[in-house]
């Protein structure tokens, strides 16, 4: 049976206290995790303090930088390794992961060594009382060691969103991956490993959150600046904790995007964009889109478009050719997706399609498979319009006019993304200015660019990362006045 260890201070690292990791494809095990307890957080966070002042303090930004070039040389040279890891802790198709998960798994360290040569200081001159002068300049340090927790939804691709950047600014990182994904993180400390990145600037620990590897660590008073993907109430926990000794937060959480489809859009690629806005990775991406609102001329004819796009998605082998659709990351989640499922029908929402698991035949019978979902018919106070579920299923309402559509897209606790569908390029750019998000698509839904900032409004963040924001986020600023 696999084995999947803690990598603190350069070192491989087994613990008494293990936990399963389970393929959702099938149920099966993946692996044994080795849970790290206080003891092994806490030594993981001292040898990130102690390597800031070793070979990696003392690094010049280029030679910084070439070392993080070559882990993503190294991740695209293990790339079916990598690949094969991802797949097995998700389930998600391999065109999904070859195209999105990998490469920027290798590109959030290669953009950001490259970003980072580039990113500028300020400067003023002025004017003293004396009648002299004076310059300021801004000199940026790295924050000191970042604690880095991430989800399961896109284990690689948010782990290292946050690691690329945070070393890329002279960092050292302790990272604790989701419990229920933590093969490709074990994976990385590999490549840590094979290129030489010096001991104690990456540090993993694996185990859960309360009371245990997550908590330890964002707790700990070692920790100078923490970094969090996932659920809002997780995200208020750890700024509580944050709290004590003051540590900044990057928070990047849920949301309840809505999806706008006007009367003039492209029919097709509208249909074809809100089919992954709903349904990629099972739904389970911060950014989708669980509740869409569609201008009532094209209203029928869309629902009836979508459902037929939904139903032409298929389930099964993640490495089958055509398989597009995979389960959902476990059992439990599988719960709490078929919970709602059920909540919806109870508050009157018309099934247009799916609802209900997923049965397959085989070993696949055991895996966490739901169907695709769409709704119809729900009142906008429903729990199912109201929270965020991370599962494959979005609402469908009509609206009459711009004012209404940006009303009921803005009627949300979240502030996180959106994607408008439409021809008339002037409104679009209305709506951009007027929906409360982080995040803004026009035709189109989830393109990126790293330079571009990313995070969330009202509940679904604090602070954005990506380009200049990561910069601002994993560096300390000190201004140096000099009188002339
Ligand atoms: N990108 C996003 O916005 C994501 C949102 N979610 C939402 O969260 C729901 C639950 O998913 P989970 O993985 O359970 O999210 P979560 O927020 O509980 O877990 C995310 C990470 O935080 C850690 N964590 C949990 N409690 C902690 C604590 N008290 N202190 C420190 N670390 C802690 C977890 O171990 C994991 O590494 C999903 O159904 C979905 O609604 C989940 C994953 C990603
Ligand atoms: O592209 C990114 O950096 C992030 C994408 C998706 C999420 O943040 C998410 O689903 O959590």
């Amino acid at each position: 049976m696999k084995a999947f260890r803690n990598y603190i201070n350069g070192q491989w690292v087994t613990t008494a206290k293990q936990f399963e990791d389970r393929n959702p494809i099938d149920n099966s095990l993946v692996a044994l995790v080795h849970e790290a307890g206080k003891e092994e957080v806490d030594a993981a966070v001292n040898a990130a303090r102690a390597a800031l002042n070793g070979p990696w303090g003392s690094m010049t930004q280029a030679a910084r930088g070439n070392m993080l070039v070559a882990v993503a040389d190294e991740i695209r040279r293990r790339f079916d390794d990598f690949l094969a890891a991802e797949i097995a802790d998700t389930g998600k198709p391999k065109t999904l992961a070859s195209r999105v998960d990998i490469p920027r798994g290798g590109d959030n360290f290669r953009d950001f060594a490259d970003l980072s040569q580039r990113f500028p200081t300020e400067s003023y001159m002025f004017d003293t009382p004396d009648g002299g002068k004076a310059v300021n300049y801004g000199v940026r340090t790295p924050r000191g060691v970042i604690a880095v927790i991430s989800p399961w939804n896109l284990p690689l691709l948010l782990m290292t969103w946050k690691v690329g950047p945070a070393l890329a600014c002279g960092n050292t990182v302790v990272v604790k991956p989701s419990e229920e994904t933590p093969a490709t993180a074990t994976l990385l400390a590999e490549v840590m490993e094979t290129v030489g990145v010096p001991p104690g600037v990456f540090n993993l620990v694996h185990g859960f959150g309360p009371d245990s590897a997550g908590a330890f660590l964002t707790e700990h008073p070692g920790v100078d600046g923490i970094t969090f993907t996932g659920e809002t109430r997780t995200g208020e926990v750890i700024m509580k904790a944050a709290a004590r000794g003051v540590r900044p937060v990057s928070l990047e959480m849920g949301g309840k995007n809505a999806g706008i489809v006007f009367a003039d859009c492209d029919f097709d690629k509208a249909v074809a964009g809100i089919t992954r806005s709903a349904f990629e990775n099972t739904g389970q991406v911060c950014l989708g889109t669980e509740r869409v609102y569609v201008e009532r001329p094209i209203f029928d004819r869309f629902v009836a478009a979508l459902k037929q796009s939904a139903e032409s998605l298929k389930p099964g082998n993640p490495y089958d050719d055509g398989m597009n659709f995979g389960p959902l990351v476990s059992l439990a989640h599988q719960r709490k997706v078929l919970s709602y499922y059920e909540k919806a029908v109870a508050d009157g929402a018309t099934v247009v399609t799916g609802g209900e698991r997923w049965a397959l035949p085989g070993a696949l019978a055991e895996g966490a498979w739901v169907k695709p979902t769409i709704w119809t018919g729900l009142p906008e106070t429903s729990a199912v319009i109201r929270e965020e579920i991370f599962g494959p299923c979005v609402h469908l309402a009509p609206f009459d006019s711009e004012e209404e559509a940006v009303a009921l897209a803005n009627d949300t606790p979240y502030g996180l993304a959106s994607t408008v569908w439409t021809q008339d390029i002037g409104r679009a750019h209305r709506l951009g200015s007027r929906i409360n998000v982080g995040i803004f698509w026009i035709n189109s839904w989830f393109l990126r660019d790293l330079r571009t900032s990313f995070g969330g409004a009202k509940q679904s963040g604090i602070g954005r990362e990506g380009g200049a924001h990561s910069y601002e986020f994993y560096t300390e600023t000190r201004n140096v006045c000099v009188k002339l």
